[in-house]
């Protein structure tokens, strides 16, 4: 349906996710509620492998922000990725289950002294430096342990995606990375290379999210080359890795045309050949950081329709039990998303209607227009292309409790994180 592999209709007429009734997972679990297909993450994850990994000797780090809990991590692990954390929690909730260590890269623009510490004493694969700050924190620190660590440098790349501003990254009036035309990334390098406790591997750039252009991505690769180039020129120094970052843009809407993975990694790998050939640079391993490319379009979320208000000739409001507690992204990004009513996916669409959150806050509209079929209060609402930026994004503003997440498996339905409870709400009040 919509082209999405988890989503089918039973023979009750009712919408199934990976061939489990949703009704059924709403009465089970309650509402609102989070979905995930197992099935499809794992598919998605081998197809990075196959078509990436194997077939360029890549490597992909999932991009954790986009969906972490304990399962997901402990997913990602059998299928053999790595973790790209930005924070002491995504690590902390990678360690709580042993998730390898060497497969972990950490990024962010202000990593914390004691962040950086729990990476160092934990011994993740890399540190993603992201300024002249950072590097001074770790020189202190790793001179304290007296150890080293493997590193790689954040630059940007200059490059403007098309997408949001809020998630753009590569732009040059950015908060991430050392600035290419100023210097300041040779600067970088030369910091680096000066010092005893960072071994330079790779250099990284990520350019924004939800990117549906390839050509952006050649860019970048070339600018990269180009950089990698001058550091040897500069330094004598070859460099092992070139980290191309995350933003694989999938499918919300008709607006959206649903990619392969190889639409990008294709054009991104033979570039690199073609470019450092050119340059007469060593082939360097490719690593690239998909978040929401494998689990954006496998999580849905399931809610119960409440109140319906109809303004004649102007709008019909339907409430539903969730909203921007729980997806923040129509209010922060005017992000778009498609809808069924898993009790009447037979039937025609035939009215137009708003979807609007719960919260005190008239921004909070879920979906702006959407046709779907004669709604009643009781109704089930399914959101599709949720599994991103959803969970991880959700807040508990109203003091709502986060839903659950349900992980879904050909049939098979499991709680992965339990609804919080009012207690869980109170839990930190003094
Ligand atoms: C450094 C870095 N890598 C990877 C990602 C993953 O992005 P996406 O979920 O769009 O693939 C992000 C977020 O945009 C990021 O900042
Ligand atoms: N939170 C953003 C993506 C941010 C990507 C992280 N750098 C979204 O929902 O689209």
């Amino acid at each position: 349906m919509f082209g999405y592999n988890s989503l089918a209709i039973n023979e009750k007429g009712n919408l199934t996710i990976s061939n489990v009734d949703a009704v059924k997972l709403a009465k089970n679990y309650g509402t609102p509620l989070y979905v995930v297909d197992e099935v499809e993450i794992i598919r998605r994850c081998r197809e990075i492998k196959q078509n990436h990994m194997d077939k360029y000797s890549g490597r992909a780090v999932y991009a954790s922000k986009a969906f972490l809990n304990k399962e997901m991590c402990r997913i990602i692990n059998r299928e053999g990725l790595g973790l790209d954390v930005v924070s002491g929690g995504e690590l902390y909730t990678a360690k709580s289950v042993d998730f390898p260590m060497d497969r972990v890269i950490f990024h962010g623009n202000n990593k914390s002294l004691s962040e950086l510490e729990m990476a160092i004493d934990f011994g993740v694969g890399r540190i993603v430096i992201d300024n002249f700050f950072e590097i001074e924190n770790l020189n202190k620190i790793l001179n304290h342990k007296n150890k080293t660590i493997d590193i790689q440098i954040r630059v940007n790349p200059g490059i403007d995606g098309h997408t949001h501003d809020y998630i753009k990254t590569g732009q040059v009036d950015s908060k991430f990375g050392f600035t290419l035309y100023d210097g300041a990334a040779l600067n970088a390098v030369k910091n680096v290379l000066e010092s005893p406790f960072l071994n330079l591997k790779g250099i990284h750039a990520h350019i924004g999210s939800q990117l549906h252009q390839k050509d952006i991505y050649i860019t970048e690769v070339k600018v990269l080359a180009e950089f990698i180039k001058n550091i040897k020129d500069e330094f004598n120094y070859e460099i092992d890795e070139i980290n191309v970052g995350g933003g694989f843009g999938i499918f919300y809407t008709e607006d959206d045309s649903r990619k392969l993975i190889n639409y990008f990694t294709d054009d991104i790998n033979l570039t690199v050949i073609k470019e450092f050939s050119r340059l007469n640079l060593k082939r360097p391993v490719v690593i690239i950081e998909p978040g929401r490319w494998i689990v954006g379009e496998a999580g849905f979320t399931i809610y119960t329709i409440g109140a319906i208000k109809e303004i004649p000739n102007i709008r019909k409001y339907i409430s539903i039990d969730g909203g921007m507690a729980d997806n923040p992204r129509p209010p922060l990004y005017g992000a778009k998303y498609l809808a069924l009513i898993a009790n009447k996916i037979t039937q025609l669409e035939e009215e137009l209607v708003t979807i609007s959150g719960k919260c005190c806050e008239s921004g909070d509209i879920l979906i702006k227009d959407i046709m779907l079929p004669k709604v009643e209060s009781g109704d089930i609402l399914v959101v599709l292309s949720t599994g991103a930026y959803n969970y991880s994004m959700a807040s508990n503003y109203n003091r709502l409790p986060r839903p659950a997440v349900v992980l879904v498996n050909n049939g098979e339905h499991r709680l992965i994180v339990r609804r919080e409870t009012y207690e869980d709400i109170i839990r930190n009040d003094v």
